[in-house]
């Protein structure tokens, strides 16, 4: 395999299928750490710390196999994701791509192997947008490239304030095609804005990162930003999870369909979740001003 770049030597290359493997969500994974946290919270850590985080084969793919795995899990309600070291994740592994892969002379043959890749690590990020659960993404450190596109597809975004922001595709020869492009201006809301990150490539920092709205806080350093994510990770799991899985459903639905379409849908959804016990049960806790109650698991 070539590193993209002669700087970034491979130093661990995955050796395993990118479509192969299925974890539970308490399986040990190579590139992440993944682990209950508190009743119902799990956390999901990026742990490459030295090559800071950066995406080899093997995490692109581990990433959705957690992902899948807690979306199923009955024990999990949120997630909350993170970086270990001195980044949230620099990105594409340089060294590791996956990118310079093929033998094959004919260009349809390279083209399908490629295509298969780009659709599978978009999938890696999709995971976070189709897991049943929200996922809450704590930023710290640089968070470029691949990592732009990861937080784009979370659901909640806090950062600290060293947290800087880098759009670097087009300066490695790349338009972004995890979901950066896709995801980023209905996250932000400024076509414009997004237009000028990722055509310039030009970091942005915490605070503007705050000021358009794809982070909701800024907290002073690391420790503080994972005890408020886990604290919000906490209250939502505290809440009925038949409520929380559907307002995610229906708020990611919502932001690619019309709102004719979108009322239809939580419509027809909840024309059974209505009838579910955790109404009943928060109706009440709510009527007799007492704590919610546990509920079952979903
Ligand atoms: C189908 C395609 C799908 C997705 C495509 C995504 C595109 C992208 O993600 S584009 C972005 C690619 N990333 C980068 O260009 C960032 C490269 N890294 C840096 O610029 C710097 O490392 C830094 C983030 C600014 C941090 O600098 P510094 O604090 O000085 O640390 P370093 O000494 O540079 O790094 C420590 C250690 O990590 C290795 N490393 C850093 N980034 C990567 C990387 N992206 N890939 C592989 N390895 C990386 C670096 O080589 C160092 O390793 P040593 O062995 O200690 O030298």
């Amino acid at each position: 395999m070539l590193s993209l770049f002669g700087r970034f030597s491979s130093r661990s290359i995955g050796n395993m299928s990118l479509l192969s493997r299925n974890c539970s969500s308490s399986s040990q994974y190579e590139t992440l750490v993944v682990k209950s946290h508190s009743p119902f919270v799990y956390h999901v850590e990026l742990n490459r710390p030295d090559r800071l985080n950066a995406f080899n084969k093997t995490m692109w793919r581990e990433v959705r196999e957690a992902f899948e795995a807690l979306s199923e899990d009955k024990e999990c309600r949120v997630i909350v994701l993170s970086g270990s070291g001195k980044a949230f994740t620099a990105g594409l592994d340089l060294s590791d791509a996956g990118l310079v892969v093929n033998d094959e002379e004919d260009i349809a043959r390279r083209c399908r192997t490629m295509y298969k890749i780009i659709k599978a690590y978009q999938g890696s990020f999709t995971a976070l947008e189709k897991c049943s659960k929200p996922v809450i993404c704590a930023v710290h450190g640089p968070c470029i490239g691949a990592g732009v596109d990861m937080a784009s597809s979370a659901d909640i975004r806090l950062c600290s304030a060293d947290a800087w922001f880098q759009i670097k595709e087009v300066d490695i020869g790349l338009a972004a095609d995890v979901g950066t492009l896709q995801r980023l201006p209905k996250a932000i809301g400024s076509l414009g804005l997004v237009n000028e990150l990722a055509l310039t490539a030009r970091k942005f920092l915490s605070a503007e990162a705050k000021e358009c709205g794809f982070v909701n806080t800024v907290y002073p350093d690391k420790p503080s930003l994972i005890k408020a994510a886990f604290e919000m990770a906490d209250s939502i799991a505290s809440k009925s999870p038949v409520a929380i899985q559907m307002t995610k459903k229906s708020i990611v639905f919502s932001r690619d369909h019309t709102v004719d379409e979108s009322l239809e849908h939580i419509a027809i959804w909840n024309q059974a979740l209505l009838q579910s016990e955790d109404l009943m049960k928060s109706a009440v806790a709510a009527a007799t001003k007492s704590p919610l109650p546990p509920f079952s698991k979903l």
